[in-house]
């Protein structure tokens, strides 16, 4: 039989990786229903130990996996990182000790997540451990603590997610400013609410065999401006609306501006090469939304301007990808194309709308499938009786208003 498996999320993961690597001690795995309730009840465990935040691990309801099996943990990549000997199935949570598979680590330095143990065998006690999870602005004060103590500084850069990478280099600069003898480890604790983070920042440096802590201050970040912050202009609308003419309005526009980085990712080119054979099922278009949704945000994620139209008829899948940008820290601008069925099924620019009602073609957005018209648009076009040029100056004109467009 093959094995029961799963990929964890990415929270799940950076907190396996703790629960493997001894820094979340005395815990040996995720926990089951007593515990969850004892944390939330009293910041205890069910046996009475201090523990701020319920460490838990879910998996979909149809998920097969039940109390008394073995479920191997995955990475997104793929590999086997531990296996989860499963003492509970509550609903969607899976609680039980995780034993390491002992897979081969990668990531932006994966050398550097040394674990208590590894630490401990270099270091000379007593230990002053500073969690940080941005750049350290006061190195003179910490120097200064370590030397009334007789001790060693421990960095344990906090390094989850998208800035994880740009704590461990503030970490390692920092290191080069410290006293000689100064450790490192990253450490992949996601945050949480400030007082729980705090709780779990003391447990982390405790883990690593620190007497002192000090939990740096989070440092103030400030986005960049918006002209170079990465956003996705989504269109939304029923077939015939006008979001591809607006959207090809707006591109050309933007390339004549020239100021912005642009990707437009066409609505049929999509279907044609990204969605290929996918079908007009709610199914398919969610899972076309959410590949366009994916690309776009990547496309962010690096400073762009993507621009996308397809229909996307249901609003949750629209979140999604709402959610999705803002989540690589770019910005997410819904413009609905709202003009009227009854218009767009007048212009029936390629005769479907007729083929619809003749019923040749099934499940046809406004006709025989459903359109959930948006309540969170950024904009909203009729396109009735608007010139194009119109239409698509109120989106620069968003764009401008947003500072996304200087
Ligand atoms: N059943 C059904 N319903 C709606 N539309 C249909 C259907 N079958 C084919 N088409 C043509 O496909 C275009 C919509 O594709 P999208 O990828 O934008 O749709 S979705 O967002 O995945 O719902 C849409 O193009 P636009 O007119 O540009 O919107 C249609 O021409
Ligand atoms: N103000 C307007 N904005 C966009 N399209 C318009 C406008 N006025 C008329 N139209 C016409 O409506 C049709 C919209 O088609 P299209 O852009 O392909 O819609 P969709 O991509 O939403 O299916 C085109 O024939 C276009 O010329």
């Amino acid at each position: 039989m093959a094995d029961l498996e799963w990929t964890p999320g990415e929270r799940e993961l950076a907190d396996l990786e703790l629960l493997l690597s001894g820094v979340f001690a005395p815990l040996t795995g995720f926990m089951g229903a007593a515990d969850v309730v004892s944390v939330e009840e009293t910041g205890r465990l069910a046996d009475g130990t201090p523990w701020p935040d319920p460490i838990t691990l879910e998996v979909p309801d149809d998920h097969p996996v039940t109390a008394g099996q073995e479920l191997v943990l995955r990475d997104p990549e793929g590999a086997g990182v531990a296996t989860l000997t499963v003492t509970e199935r509550d609903h969607g949570l899976v609680a039980g000790p995780v034993t390491s598979l002992g897979a081969p680590e990668h990531g932006p330095f994966a050398r550097l997540r040394l674990t208590p143990d590894q630490i401990k065998d270099q270091a000379g006690a007593p230990l002053l451990a500073v969690t940080m999870r941005g750049p350290l602005d006061d190195l003179d004060e910490i120097t200064a603590t370590a030397r009334e103590l007789d001790a060693t500084i421990l960095l344990l850069p906090l390094a989850y997610g998208e800035k994880g990478p740009a704590v461990v280099r503030a970490a390692l600069k920092a290191r080069d400013r410290l006293p000689a003898g100064t450790l490192l480890a990253a450490v992949p604790l996601a945050p949480r609410e400030p007082e729980i983070d705090l709780e779990l920042r003391e447990h982390v440096a405790t883990a690593y065999g620190a007497e002192e802590h000090i939990a740096a201050p989070e440092p103030v970040t400030l986005p960049g401006p918006p002209h170079r912050r990465g956003v996705v202009v989504f269109f939304t609308g029923l077939s015939g609306s006008g979001k591809s003419t607006v959207a090809r309005g707006l591109r050309d526009a933007l390339l004549e501006d020239g100021t912005r980085t642009l990707s437009y990712l066409d609505g049929d080119e999509v279907r044609r090469l990204l969605s290929s054979g996918l079908t007009f099922t709610k199914q398919d278009r969610d899972l076309n939304i959410r590949r366009i949704g994916f690309v776009a945000s990547e496309v962010a994620r690096h400073g762009g301007l993507a621009i996308c139209a397809p229909i996307a008829p249901y609003a949750a899948t629209r979140a999604e990808v709402r959610h999705m940008v803002e989540g690589v820290g770019a910005d997410f601008l819904l413009v609905h194309i709202s003009t009227p069925l009854e218009e767009c099924e007048r212009r029936d620019r390629k005769g479907l709308y007729a083929k619809a009602r003749a019923g040749l073609i099934p499940e046809f957005t406004g006709v025989s499938d459903p359109y959930e018209t948006p309540d969170d648009a950024d904009l909203a076009i009729d396109t009735t009786g608007v010139p194009v040029g119109q239409a698509v100056d109120r989106v620069l004109a968003l764009l401008r208003s947003g500072g996304w467009l200087r």
